[in-house]
């Protein structure tokens, strides 16, 4: 054998491995050997048997790999495709109202808070650490209308070490909180700031995403500026989409010339292979087509259409029509910021579905397990960085012990891979603590 050390920052791991692939929703390695380099990303992942080779290939010694235990696994960090960093100081209240309504009562008046620096501050901490807590490795988030505040929270996710996709929102028209909106000037050139401000920061994971907050929310003439700076600078889009039916009907009396919802925003070149739209609920075939078409993705936020009695997305006719598909929470219109809750509602969502019409298939455990990981790293174009265990990509990954003490999993005897995940992913929680020097391990 070698020994020389590993380099600093390099890991071997062996034991369980869960993840998925384009082939199949969950793929199990037993008895797996991955490799991280120093700069965290995988170098191998292989079987146990071929340690010997690989120690010779790699140079690490036997004493150098961690062992994971029995009842536990590496699985790959979650994606939350969706969530209003802004929106989490009144998470799990204020569900009394459909969708216009609510953003009109509580979301715009808390959201214009955000000039204040220090309250942003303060919020934005604090969701950064708990997703990250909860297991979400990589969050796409929209903050609100503020520069400052925004890149704050480009700097807060960067400071944890949180992947990260960061918006700020733009919207030049709200007739209800008329504070609560910018001129078309002033969203066009504060849109081009943050992207320029926060790009020259370089933070290796955080990057702008350009957010039209919803098509009700802005004028043609902003969706189409909003539209050239994304095409001008490849980035990423971000918006909603066919939340609730009377906001589709909004959309068809304020873009009468418009086919449909969808046509708006493809109209004004919004429509990518970098855009995530969230919801989808009540979309026909012909915009699923046209998602399909233009690579634009789908963010399913379940929680949040139950809670705002939205709508129930057919996740089974998204994927029929091979449209890309992740989770999000939605916070504060889904009150979990959990990807986990995310993934027990998607189920429940698909057992509404079922019980609605029995003949419809109802989504496996596996199929949202892939959902919140490799479709949501696909869902937000980041799947060559994220999303599961293949050689190249980053480390991204959670260390899941099925039976922590103290934890809400009691285990009566030794339980193959695939019911230990679906005992974490149905009952489990994931708290750790907080060691951000480990955080590319976590
Ligand atoms: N759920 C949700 N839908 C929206 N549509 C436009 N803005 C919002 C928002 O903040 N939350
Ligand atoms: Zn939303």
């Amino acid at each position: 054998g070698c020994s020389r050390p590993l380099p600093s920052g390099a890991f071997v791991y062996r034991g369980t491995f869960v993840h998925s692939t384009q082939q199949t929703a969950l793929q199990i390695l037993k008895d797996a050997l991955l490799g991280v380099d120093a700069q965290g990303k995988i170098a191998f992942i292989r079987e146990g048997k071929e340690l010997e080779k690989l120690s010779q290939t790699f140079g690490f010694k036997t004493s150098d790999i961690t062992q994971l235990a029995q009842h536990e696994f590496f699985m790959p960090g979650l994606v939350d495709t969706h969530i209003h960093a802004s929106q989490y100081s009144y998470a799990g209240t204020a569900l009394d109202m459909p969708l216009l309504q609510w953003l009109n009562a509580y979301t715009f008046p808390v959201e214009s808070c955000f000039k204040d620096l220090e309250f942003a501050r303060k919020v934005y901490t604090q969701i950064v650490r708990r997703t990250l807590r909860n297991g979400t490795t990589t969050a796409c988030y929209f903050a609100t209308i503020h520069t400052e505040a925004s890149l704050l929270l480009g700097q807060i996710a960067n400071d944890f070490g949180q992947r990260a996709l960061v918006g700020k929102v733009c919207m030049d028209r709200n007739d209800c909180v008329k504070h609560y909106k910018e001129t078309l000037q002033d969203s066009q050139d504060e849109t081009c700031r943050f992207i320029k401000e926060l790009l020259e920061k370089k933070y290796p994971l955080v990057k702008p995403v350009v957010t039209p907050r919803f098509a009700p929310s802005c004028t043609g003439a902003l969706l189409e500026q909003l539209g050239e700076i994304a095409k001008n600078n490849n980035l990423h889009i971000q918006s909603h989409i066919s939340e609730t039916h009377e906001e589709v009907k909004l959309v068809k009396e304020l873009f009468p010339e418009s086919e449909s919802y969808t046509d708006v925003y493809r109209k004004h070149n919004l429509l990518t292979d970098k855009t995530v739209m969230a919801h989808g609920c009540h979309l026909s075939d012909e915009e699923l087509a046209l998602f399909r078409e233009t690579g634009a993705s789908l963010s399913h936020c379940p929680n949040s259409n139950f809670s705002l009695c939205s709508g129930v997305l057919n996740v089974r006719n998204v994927l029929k029509h091979k449209v890309k598909l992740g989770l999000g929470t939605d916070v504060a219109g889904g009150y979990s910021a959990s990807m986990l809750d995310a993934v027990r509602r998607a189920l429940d969502a698909s057992k509404v579905l079922t019980i609605q019409d029995p003949k419809y298939k109802t989504l496996s455990f596996e199929e949202v397990f892939r959902i919140a990981t490799l479709g949501g790293s696909q869902a937000l174009s980041l799947d060559d960085q994220t999303g599961n265990f293949e050689v190249g990509k980053d480390f991204d990954a959670l260390r899941i012990n099925v039976a922590a003490e103290g934890g809400p999993i009691d285990l009566i005897q030794d339980e193959e891979p695939k019911i230990l995940l679906e005992k974490f992913l149905n009952l489990g929680e994931c708290h750790f603590l907080f060691a951000p020097e480990n955080l590319s391990l976590m």
